[in-house]
């Protein structure tokens, strides 16, 4: 049995800490807020639940797996639901799509909605991104991946590389889409992993297959009943958890941790769930550190979020649960992200999600969370006196433009910024998915599972295979597999 020390409660945490306790080791979560859960927070208040990270749960078995191969039962713990449809999609000619749950009714339903041939034009390139699941669905996103190498050995044939055509991105493989609003439901895909859909690989078509294959999901109550859900599991399998834990340097080859105050926690394996680069910037001296901590220097972080939470009064004639409303120059959006002048986008993307579930507002309210990408903090300054309230004034405008005029209906609101993400979860600058997938490298090489660091491990979505709640799941498996049984 070893003694595991794993530095935050973030869901890749949980999952990491559940795995190796399953497997007999000797497991302690260091965390340094006072909850766990790490993004996927929660809001309560006057009646009112808001999820304040996550709201959309894809490949819910991966959880389900999770909960099995550790001698529990998901479905017994919470309520995973499906939402139909899946999205509302309004674009900035005031066109709309609902896009349904079941894959099969994707193209008919962009058909009827878009025309032009767009159903028979999005169900070819879904039948080509099934190809290309096929072939990194298990041997990239299951599997550790230690640099280039391990990439070139697995994909097994010319055949393999030419389908995944690394030099394509998704905006080339979008022109197979004749009708522009067709071309802009491709590329929101890319914030799926903070990333601009100009340098986003063409494989990331995977992205929507994945979610219209296997659907969007909810979770009854909210999606951090997921994070409760775990945490009670690990806490079930003996995992020890200590909270208001910040840890501040993370020893090699079996040395623990040391907390801030000064106390040092022993530990044969340290297991980081915190954000890459705060730990290989900050909490590893250990020389061995140097090439990761270049590498990471060399990534483009994801983007960020700016989070909107509404307490509203009355209900919506229309009740989706999610819906995302396009500005006229999508372009415009990631020039202000990524461009050389990152600044909060003017006239943003606006995704709401408001859960059609009596449990998270009171009878005739409604809870929205409305999320634009942002810049990262340190690239804007969030803290600015007035900045988060006037851009809060400035989402809200967009909303009513585009159909959505809540402003009279807004009991109170709270606002989460780039700053909060940094200060609350330790990602740097923000940002929601550690480095962003701009360009195959970063897309596919993110730091690895296993550190070059002795008895040092990376979990979570700041390392391999990325971010999103089914891949920070996912990266567990494959550190945890890496430790090997007690
Ligand atoms: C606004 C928003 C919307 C999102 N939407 C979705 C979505 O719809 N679907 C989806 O799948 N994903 C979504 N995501 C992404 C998803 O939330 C993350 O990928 C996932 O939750 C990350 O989990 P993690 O364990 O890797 O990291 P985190 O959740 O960041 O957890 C890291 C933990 O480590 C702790 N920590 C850091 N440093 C230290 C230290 N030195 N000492 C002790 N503790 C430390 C932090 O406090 C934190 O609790 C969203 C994220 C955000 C913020």
């Amino acid at each position: 049995m070893a003694r595991v020390v794993v530095v935050g409660a973030g869901m890749g945490g949980l999952a990491v800490a559940a795995r190796l306790a399953a497997t007999g080791h000797d497991v302690t979560v260091l965390e340094q807020s006072g909850t766990h859960g790490g993004k996927l927070g929660e809001l309560r208040r006057d009646g009112f639940a808001f999820d304040t990270g996550p709201s959309l749960l894809t490949l819910p078995h991966v959880y389900r797996d999770l909960f099995a191969e550790t001698g529990g039962d998901l479905d017994a713990a919470v309520d995973v639901v499906p939402v139909e449809p899946t999205c509302h999609y309004r674009f900035a000619d005031g066109s709309e799509v609902d896009v349904p749950h079941d894959a099969a009714a994707v193209p008919a339903a962009l058909e009827a909605a878009l025309g032009g041939g767009t159903g028979r034009q999005w169900a070819e390139l879904m039948a080509d991104a099934a190809r290309l699941w096929d072939l990194v669905g298990e041997s990239v996103l299951q599997r550790p991946l230690n640099g280039v190498g391990d990439l070139l050995r697995r994909s097994a044939s010319v055949r393999d590389l030419w389908a995944l055509a690394p030099w394509r991105t998704l905006r080339t493989v979008g022109r197979r889409l004749s009708d522009p609003r067709a071309r802009v439901l491709l590329d929101r895909y890319a914030t799926y992993s903070g990333s601009d859909p100009r340098r986003l690989p063409g494989l990331m078509t995977v992205v929507p297959y994945v979610e219209q294959r296997f659907g969007g999901w909810y979770v009854r109550g909210g999606l951090r009943r997921l994070g409760d859900a775990l945490a009670a599991h690990c806490a079930g399998l003996g995992v020890r958890f200590e909270f208001g834990a910040r840890v501040t340097r993370v020893h090699a080859a079996g040395g623990g941790v040391t907390l801030e105050g000064g106390t040092t926690v022993p530990a044969d394996v340290v297991v980081s769930d915190a954000d890459a680069r705060h730990l290989y910037d900050h909490l590893v001296t250990d020389r061995r550190a140097r090439a990761p901590r270049r590498a990471l220097a060399r990534a483009v972080p994801s983007l960020s979020g700016f989070v909107l939470l509404l307490a509203l009064r009355g209900r919506s004639p229309r009740p989706y649960h999610h819906r995302v409303l396009f500005p006229a120059d999508y372009d415009a959006e990631f020039d202000a992200l990524f461009g050389r002048d990152p600044r909060p986008v003017p006239d943003p993307t606006v995704y709401v999600c408001s859960p059609d579930d009596p449990t998270v507002a009171p009878e005739g309210h409604e809870a929205w969370f409305v999320l634009v990408n942002a810049p990262r903090q340190g690239q804007v300054d969030w803290t600015a006196p007035g900045l988060a309230d006037r851009y809060a004034d400035r989402v809200l405008t967009v909303l009513a433009e585009r159909g959505h005029d809540v402003r009279d209906r807004v009991l109170w609101r709270e606002v989460r910024t780039p700053a909060d993400w940094e200060r609350d979860t330790g990602s740097v600058g923000g940002a929601l998915y550690g480095s962003s997938s701009n360009g195959a490298r970063a897309a596919l090489l993110r730091p690895a599972n296993r550190s070059p660091v002795p008895g040092l491990h990376l979990v979570g979505g700041s390392a391999h295979p990325g971010g999103g709640l089914p891949l920070v799941a996912m990266s567990a498996r494959i550190t945890a597999e890496a430790i090997g049984p007690a």
